[in-house]
């Protein structure tokens, strides 16, 4: 039976310069005395999508020097949420972890993530709203706007204080279970958080200052906004719809009702 019991997914696209600081911050941090969790039960998957920039040679040079880190190149998919939820197909850790690769994503905040997932925690969400964490100063004011609508917007779905968050973990039973995963856009949090159905109790929320990103560039755009959108549109079908139609039945009774009731009183004139 293999020792990894716990593997953290990085999606990546033209990350190269950060995919150093970001493996070996990780495994630092595993390693400090007081870690919940050892550094030899962690592997660390980069799902790259061709980025052609250097990742792999790093990558190779990373695992040469020990640390357990693989990197899947995928030539015909692109998208952040896809690259997630590949990495979790092919992870061996019972627990699964997803964070960003460009350090915005404080890799210290790691082994408390991991370890903060359990049978009765199956969902740990890095939040940036709560108590004693802040968003760095330099998070330009247009995303704080677009996160902030965009957190609104999914309040009626979830109850987990920042479903936006792309720094998240999952328990690969629990991963299992879902259905009809929207694997396009950015938002994979928000959808396994519904598709499977997590109830508060079952989240363990670590607060967690969110960083800048050090090198490259955002990869969200306008698209991947409007795909927000799209997704949100999905979510309320998939959570509400046996609402609306026991919503409709009961409609549909009381016309029945109220068409009998005018029946009997039109023909009560004759
Ligand atoms: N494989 C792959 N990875 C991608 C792709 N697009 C983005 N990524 C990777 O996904 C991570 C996040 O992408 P960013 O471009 O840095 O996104 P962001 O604007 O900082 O958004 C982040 O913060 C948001 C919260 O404000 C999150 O909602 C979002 O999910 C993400 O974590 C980075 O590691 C980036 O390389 C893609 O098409 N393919
Ligand atoms: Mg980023």
């Amino acid at each position: 039976m293999s020792g990894i019991h716990y593997s953290v997914v990085v999606p990546a696209f033209r990350e190269n310069g950060n995919l150093r600081p970001l493996v070996t911050r990780i495994f630092g941090a595993l390693s400090q005395a007081g870690s919940p969790v050892s550094p030899h039960e962690v592997e660390v998957i980069i799902v790259d999508d061709n980025s052609r920039d250097g990742s792999v040679e790093t990558v190779d040079d990373l695992r040469r020097e020990g640390y357990n880190v693989r990197i899947i190149v995928r030539t015909t998919e692109r998208g952040l949420s896809s690259a997630v939820v590949r990495g979790f197909r092919e992870s061996q850790g019972d627990n699964m972890l997803c964070m960003d690769a460009d350090l915005q994503h404080p890799p210290e905040y790691v082994p408390a993530m991991l370890a903060s997932m359990s049978p009765t925690k199956q969902f740990a969400l890095g939040t940036r709203y709560a108590k004693g964490v802040e968003i760095d100063e330099g998070w330009p004011l247009y995303r704080r706007v677009i996160s902030s609508g965009a957190r609104m917007l999914a309040l009626p779905l979830t109850s987990a204080s920042d479903p936006m968050s792309g720094f998240f973990g999952i328990r690969k039973e629990t991963f299992l279970k879902a259905r009809n995963l929207n694997s396009d856009g950015f938002k994979i949090a928000l959808d396994l958080l519904v598709k499977c159905n997590i109830p508060g109790k079952a989240i363990a929320e670590v607060p967690f200052s969110f960083g800048v990103r050090s090198e490259g560039e955002s990869k969200l755009t306008g698209k991947v906004m409007i795909r927000y959108l799209e997704q949100l549109a999905e979510l309320y079908w998939f959570r509400f719809s046996a609402l609306l139609v026991v919503f409709a039945i009961f409609l549909f009774i009381l016309f029945v009702w109220f068409a009998q009731v005018l029946l009997n009183w039109y023909t009560g004139f004759d």
